[in-house]
């Protein structure tokens, strides 16, 4: 057993007591009142999950085991002083709730390097035959799932493993398909994107820095940013699409590939992870409309408006939680202020930022006029060279497969049941509605 499992299994055996003895003792405690408006906008903030990742707060934004994205930077372990944490280091903070030192790190790096050797072909052949213009999400889930060939999971429930015991091949193969994904999208930018030129792994690279390697955007810059992306995009609480879906067809004792993929079906709709390649595209075309890449807050407002009027969302601004700035979007664009102030895009990002949380704030129904983590995210990285949109989301997917597939193991260290909600029909809701 590896040192992170180990640790994991002293950590997860008490902790799944605690949770036995809690339904025990308070299993009848009501926790609140659930309102018909409520269920009928989306369940929000009805508390129906248990997720110890990350919690999220409507003012302050995301923390990833009690930590705000700034204690992270300060905190967790980084190759050199002044760079970036590694999302290795962010993954075992959210596993096992402990801030790990460099040489734990530098384990987890090496454990997914030689890990991600273990792709079989047929994964390459199954991207292989998808037009090359397949949507990369759309190649991206189809490799997940032909590697769902290689589930320890699913051969240990088939051997009849005793359930106690489940989460240990859910740590082995959520640590395969971690290491993987970086392949499997290097593989297929390469392949859409620069001529089906790929790129070996360089086992000596951390994981993100890997991914800009094989992307072949190898300068010391890039493998920054990639590590900032992939820290800031690791989870959001557990009720976001990605993570409640994979939550979700987990508890069926489905494996992490078909989990995960469930996940990154959700992460492709443009309310969600997609609407980082949504904004791209809005801004492109509010630059070809106007005619210029520095058009005026009045046109910018116009442009917006319009927006609107089409019925259409302005992509990258408001959210279902958050009631301020995302912490992720404020993050970003200070990176961009001390490394590429100059970008015409992140100056165009800023001048948004001024316009169209009043556009949106007039409206008077948006709950969150102000910008989340997908308003600047692809001008950044387009910033940086990496300016084919469309593999926009396939990048915030790998991220995100840290946090949602460490509370997939923690589902079966809890012993999680399976999920099944109640549905009522229109006319009990409009019967409740008349009673008094
Ligand atoms: C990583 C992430 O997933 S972050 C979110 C990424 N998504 C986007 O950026 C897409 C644009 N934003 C949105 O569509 C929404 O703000 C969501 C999906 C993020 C949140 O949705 P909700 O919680 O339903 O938002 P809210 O309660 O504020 O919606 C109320 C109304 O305002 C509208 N609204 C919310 N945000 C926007 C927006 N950015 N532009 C235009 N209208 C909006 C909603 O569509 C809804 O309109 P309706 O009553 O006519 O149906
Ligand atoms: O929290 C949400 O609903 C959406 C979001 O920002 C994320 O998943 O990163």
């Amino acid at each position: 057993m590896d040192q992170v499992k180990q640790r994991l299994k002293e950590v997860g055996e008490s902790k799944s007591e605690q949770l036995k003895e809690l339904v025990r003792e308070h299993g009848d405690k009501v926790l609140q009142e659930v309102t018909i408006g409520q269920v009928l906008s989306g369940m929000k903030g009805v508390v129906a999950l248990l997720t110890d990742t990350s919690k999220l707060d409507p003012s302050e934004g995301i923390r990833f085991r009690g930590y705000s994205i700034p204690e992270l930077r300060a905190k967790l372990p980084k190759i050199r002083e002044d760079g970036e944490p590694l999302p290795e280091g962010l993954f075992y903070l959210m596993l096992i709730g402990e801030i790990p030192d460099k040489a734990t790190v530098d384990f987890i790096s090496q454990e997914w390097a030689r890990r991600a050797q273990g792709i079989p072909d047929h994964v390459f052949k199954v991207i292989d035959s998808l037009p090359i213009t397949a949507h990369p999400m759309i190649q991206f889930n189809t490799a997940i799932l032909a590697m769902s060939t290689e589930s320890h999971f699913r051969r240990a429930y088939m051997a009849g493993m005793d359930k106690k015991d489940y989460w240990g091949p859910m740590y082995e193969g959520v640590m395969d398909l971690i290491s993987r994904l970086p392949v499997i999208t290097a593989y297929i930018y390469r392949r859409c994107f620069h001529g089906q030129k790929h790129i070996k792994p360089d086992p000596s690279l951390d994981w993100a820095g890997n991914i800009a390697h094989m992307m072949g955007h190898s300068s010391e810059e890039a493998k920054r940013l990639m590590r900032l992306y992939m820290v800031l995009h690791a989870d959001h609480e557990g009720g976001n699409v990605s993570a409640h879906a994979t939550h979700l067809v987990g508890t069926a004792l489905s494996n992490p590939y078909y989990s995960f993929s469930a996940g990154m079906n959700g992460l492709a709709g443009p309310l969600h992870g997609m609407a980082n390649q949504e904004v791209m595209h809005w801004l492109e075309k509010l630059i070809k409309e106007i005619g210029t890449e520095t058009p005026s807050v009045d046109q910018i407002k116009e442009y917006a408006i319009a927006t609107l009027e089409q019925g259409r969302v302005i992509p990258g601004y408001g959210h279902a939680v958050l009631r301020k700035t995302d912490p992720r979007f404020s993050e970003q664009l200070n990176f961009a202020k001390k490394y590429i102030p100059d970008a015409p895009l992140i100056q165009l990002v800023s001048k948004i930022y001024e316009v169209v949380p009043d556009v949106l704030a007039s409206t008077g129904k948006v709950k969150n006029p102000w910008p989340n983590v997908d308003a600047i995210s692809g001008s950044l990285l387009s910033s940086y060279g990496i300016k084919e949109f469309p593999i926009y989301t396939v990048l915030f997917g790998v991220s995100r497969s840290l946090g949602v597939l460490t509370s997939l193991i923690w589902d079966r260290i809890y012993g999680m049941p399976l999920e099944r909600p109640s549905s009522q029909t229109f006319d009990w809701f409009e019967e409740q509605g008349k009673q008094k």
